[in-house]
């Protein structure tokens, strides 16, 4: 029997012109965390949306475990928990009465609810703020801990499938934390879990395999490892720029060393340097410094992020509207 908890093949789905998922395929088998990246408008949350049959794919096939999911919607959605990317709509109900009732819905007696529900609040340090009542408008709690309150609601009770939508959003980093801990937690007790983030550094620690979307189309997958592969020989030479913005590195000419990528966030620019050309980059960032052209700079292995970046980043990065998002990128003089 096939460990596939979750199989999409060739699935493509349009709004109009626009083509939200082409030919995507990926697979979730049982005690694997996926992760599917993207920019905005990738296309990440059509497929989440399909998967759990609030949409139905113009072409292609899902399967969750043994259920056709396209043929028969209610049965796969039994099959997933999905924490969506809105907040759960818990005004009324404390953290504690609103994850008990989730694992009740979901089968669990009621002496194991209460169990988990203090357990999971334990694991992701909401119990300051447990029995405290969600208000109308935001009120009671803040972003944050509804925010766990609605990754503990999904994942209370085992389920095959967790899909996870953004789930470190409004979260603070020691809890953000301790949510990747539990998702790699629940993986390891069997569930598959697709957990979609634009969280590419902090999800590294996870995930199992990555799908990376770009307009629609995967781009790469495979395991962190593989995909870093080729950039291991390559380093990060990350520049500081001043409030200004005037970049030292524009035009590339200007730098003395091949640079195969630049890419600039705001303040921010990273150029992607071979590993023997570190010396003299180093030399190059240490003289600009010291003359008073850059804030600073920092010479550090190439990332996951970069391998991201470099399957995602198109000359005109105009659908870069993400703040994690590159906002312009030079093609490679390598
Ligand atoms: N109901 C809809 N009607 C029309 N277009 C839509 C609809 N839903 C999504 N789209 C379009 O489909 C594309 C993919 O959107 P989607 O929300 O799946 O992206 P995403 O990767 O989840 O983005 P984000 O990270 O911002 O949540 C976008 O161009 C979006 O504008």
């Amino acid at each position: 029997m096939s460990t596939d908890v979750l199989m999409i093949e060739g699935v493509t789905r349009r709004f109009g012109a626009v083509v939200a998922n082409n030919q995507v395929s990926l697979r979730v088998r049982a005690g694997e965390v996926v992760g599917l990246l993207g920019h905005n408008g990738a296309g990440k949350t059509t497929l989440v949306s399909q998967v759990v049959g609030l949409l139905r794919p113009d072409a292609g096939a899902i399967r969750v475990g043994d259920v056709d999911a396209v043929a028969d919607p209610a049965g796969a959605r039994r099959r997933v928990a999905l924490q969506a990317q809105a907040q759960a709509p818990i005004n009324g109900l404390t953290p504690r009465t609103a994850i008990e009732l989730a694992g009740r819905i979901r089968g669990l007696s009621p002496r194991r609810a209460r169990a988990a529900a203090e357990e999971l609040a334990a694991e992701l340090d909401i119990l300051p703020w447990f029995d405290q009542k969600a208000l109308p408008e935001g009120g009671g709690l803040s972003g944050g801990v509804r925010r766990l309150t609605s990754f503990a609601m999904t994942v209370v009770a085992p389920t095959p499938l967790v899909v996870l939508d953004e789930p470190t959003n409004d979260i603070d980093a020691s809890r953000r934390r301790r949510l990747w801990d539990a998702v790699r937690r629940i993986g390891d007790e069997g569930a598959g879990v697709l957990l979609v983030t634009h969280n590419v550094v902090e999800a590294e620690r996870v995930v199992d395999e990555l799908v990376v979307l770009d307009r629609g189309t995967v781009v790469a997958a495979g395991s962190p490892a593989s995909l870093r592969g080729s950039h291991d020989t390559d380093l990060r030479l990350e520049l500081q720029l001043h409030p200004d913005g005037a970049d030292p590195s524009d035009p590339l000419d200007a730098v003395p060393v091949p640079i195969t990528r630049r890419v600039r966030t705001g303040r921010r620019v990273l150029l992607t340097v071979p590993a023997a050309q570190a010396a003299p980059a180093v030399a190059w960032a240490t003289d600009l410094r010291e003359r008073g052209s850059l804030d600073g700079y920092s010479l550090t292995p190439a990332t996951l992020e970069d391998a991201y970046l470099a399957v995602t980043t198109s000359e005109s990065a105009d659908e870069a509207e993400s703040s994690d998002a590159p906002a312009t990128e030079e093609a490679s003089r390598a």
